[in-house]
């Protein structure tokens, strides 16, 4: 028998369902994502920190979640070593679960990192809500009441971010990844390119290292807290060598070049977002899980836009008009979600070896 628990809104709203995962108390920005699978993949992504997860799909936990397995040192199917986000909300619940990797139930991993869920909610009508009046504070309330949290004033990237520095791969190129909560996947794409990853902490001066190109991970929360980062890329951005950003590394290469950023109403947060290369008529489908964005009115003028979202006209990424950098506010490397613009592991590497060509 399940025990009862309420989702709390900002607004008042208060809905009555039933806890599944740990029954405990949480409180965190509610925010939605219509993705109808990856919810191993999602709850360990390092950019939901401080996030209360709503998903529309109305079955949730029917395929379980595998076991842990490594690729190199890191996960090979989670995208980091814990869930990040800090409760789960679905429609129906499935306890049983049956799939060919599966290795326990979604509600017992929920239990294993004492995060609760809540299910018996109507999802959509909950999307409608949060679409109309935009992303709010919220809690899931077990036995005792906590109080409503804003976790975008928290610097959450420092508490995502590794302590220290971690060498991988044996490749010719050697990358430099600033970890602002990066996902593993990030991590794989790369170590199947002739790479060798230097990947530091938020916060370190990778300016001082020896490295060919520079790549910006995604992370949790409001890109403007990550000031540290921010002072760092300027410095790379004098320099020549490629530099390559995803997400919240968009978000900060808009910043470190003079752009500002802004939050949206409600965010992306899907695997089916379409984004349109600027200059083309190509239309790419995205993975995408995002709060911020790029304002496009204060990119300065050595900057172009180089993918636009076809739902809301909003950035999905920006490029230099003669340097080797650029970004995508989606994410080329999915897990979850489509792989169709992976390519752009490969533009970077390229413009890496061109970039080496030349000195
Ligand atoms: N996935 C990400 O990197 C998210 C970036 C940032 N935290 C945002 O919400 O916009």
């Amino acid at each position: 028998m399940s025990q009862t628990v309420k989702l709390i809104l900002e607004d008042g709203t208060e809905i009555q369902g039933e806890s599944f995962g740990a029954f405990t108390s949480a409180a965190g920005e509610v925010v939605f994502s219509t993705a109808m699978t990856g919810y191993p993949e999602n709850l360990t992504d390092p950019s939901f920190a401080g996030q209360i997860l709503v998903l529309t799909y109305p079955m949730v936990g029917n395929y379980g979640v595998p076991g842990e397995e490594l690729y190199e040192s890191i996960s090979k199917i989670f995208e980091s070593d814990k869930i990040h986000i800090a409760g789960l909300v679905v429609n129906y619940y499935s306890e049983e679960h049956s799939h060919w990797n599966a290795a326990k139930s979604l509600g017992d991993w929920l239990k294993e990192y004492n995060i609760p869920g809540i299910f018996g909610v109507d999802t959509r009508m909950l999307t409608k809500k949060l679409r109309e009046k935009g992303a709010m504070l919220g809690k899931i309330v077990a036995e005792t009441d906590v109080p409503l949290h804003d976790p975008n004033l928290e610097n959450l990237v420092a508490q995502v971010s590794p302590a220290g520095v971690q060498h991988y791969g044996s490749g010719q190129h050697k990358i430099v990844l600033v970890d602002c909560g990066t996902k593993t996947n990030i991590i794989r794409c790369f170590l199947e390119r002739d790479v060798e990853l230097i990947r530091v902490p938020w916060d370190y001066d990778f300016t001082t290292l020896d490295y060919d190109g520079l790549f910006l991970s995604n992370g949790p929360g409001d890109p403007k807290m990550c000031e540290a980062t921010i002072q760092h890329l300027q410095k790379a951005l004098q320099q020549d060598k490629p530099i390559f950003g995803i997400c919240l590394g968009s978000q900060l290469m808009g910043l470190a070049a003079g752009g500002d950023t802004f939050k949206l109403k409600y965010g992306h947060r899907s695997h089916n977002q379409p984004v349109k290369l600027t200059g083309t008529q190509h239309c790419y489908i995205t993975s995408q899980n995002h709060g911020f964005a790029v304002d496009t009115a204060t990119l300065p003028a050595e900057w172009d836009i180089l993918f636009e979202n076809l739902n809301d006209g909003t950035c999905e990424g920006i490029k230099h008009k003669t340097k080797p950098f650029f970004s995508t506010q989606f994410h080329p490397e999915a897990a979850g979600g489509p792989q169709d613009t992976e390519f752009l592991f490969d533009d970077f590497l390229k413009a890496v070896v061109e970039y080496k060509a030349s000195k």
